[in-house]
């Protein structure tokens, strides 16, 4: 079983990098998402438990959530294209953002036939520290690339995906958070996901350990607590980029991993 890091630029990592301890996700036989375990090495921090530590406390805020997308069936579409769509999986076609109509964001009841029927999840980055998510195999999720490109994930039941948050913006923006939506495909099965969001204490300041950033002005962005950013989030509409409330504006923006 492999996991998949969907950072900026979807990088695949397997379970070497993810300890095997309980947790949440544990409900679903998964290790222990650990954020020791992620590619931490160019951060240059010794300790790389700060950031475990920081979902291990007892007082966290991570929470879990199935996601349950009723069967969505496009008119004109045949029985018969469904085994076409199960054993062609095409995971490198990626979808221009302009190909597809927006729409207002959040979840959409399925309506067969219209435009908003499209949108199971509408775009977003999820404000949390790291998302381990896992699906049955009915396809949807997509990630954004730098370039505007929607880049489909080609669902897998036997794989964990991690997607990087807003507030893994603790590495001074070297990590930087994946938007992400779902899209109702032809398919006459409905999607089912599960992810385990991690989150420290309410009360935890999200900032660049002096390890990162020896140089408090250098960091992108203030300061905050994350109850503080949660209250944000929820004040925000769901597609709005929230951490650029926060920005140090005089800050050069660093290359991401
Ligand atoms: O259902 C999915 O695959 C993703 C859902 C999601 O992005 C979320 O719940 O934050
Ligand atoms: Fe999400």
């Amino acid at each position: 079983m492999a996991a998949r890091t969907l950072a900026s630029m979807a990088t695949r990592v397997t379970l070497e990098y993810i300890l095997l301890e309980a947790n949440p996700v544990s409900l679903v036989n998964a290790p222990k998402p650990s954020l020791t375990t992620l590619p931490l090495s160019g951060l240059w921090i010794e300790d790389k438990s700060i950031f475990s530590k920081l979902i291990s406390n007892s007082q966290n805020d991570s929470c879990f959530r199935v996601n349950h997308y009723p069967p969505f069936i496009a008119p004109n579409h045949h029985h018969d294209d469904q085994e076409l769509i199960d054993n062609h999986w095409d995971p490198v076609s990626s979808v221009h953002e302009e190909e597809l109509e927006e729409e207002p964001l959040h979840m959409m009841t399925s309506t067969v036939g219209s435009k908003s029927s499209r949108v199971g999840f509408g775009e977003h980055t999820d404000p949390q520290i790291l998302t381990i998510l896992r699906s049955n195999d009915v396809s949807g999720l997509q990630i954004s690339s730098h370039d505007g490109f929607w880049i489909p994930v080609p669902p897998d039941p036997n794989e964990f995906f991690c997607l990087v948050g807003d507030s893994f913006a603790l590495t001074n923006g070297r990590f930087k958070s994946v938007r992400h939506r779902v899209m109702a495909m032809n398919s006459w099965k409905p999607r089912m996901s599960m992810m385990y969001f991690a989150a420290p204490a309410l009360d935890t300041w999200i900032t660049a350990p002096p390890q990162i950033n020896s140089n408090i002005t250098n960091n992108i962005y203030r300061p905050f607590k994350w109850g503080d950013f949660k209250q944000i989030v929820y004040s925000l509409r769901l597609a709005d980029s929230r951490l650029d409330y926060f920005k140090n504006h005089h800050c050069p923006i660093m290359t991401p991993y």
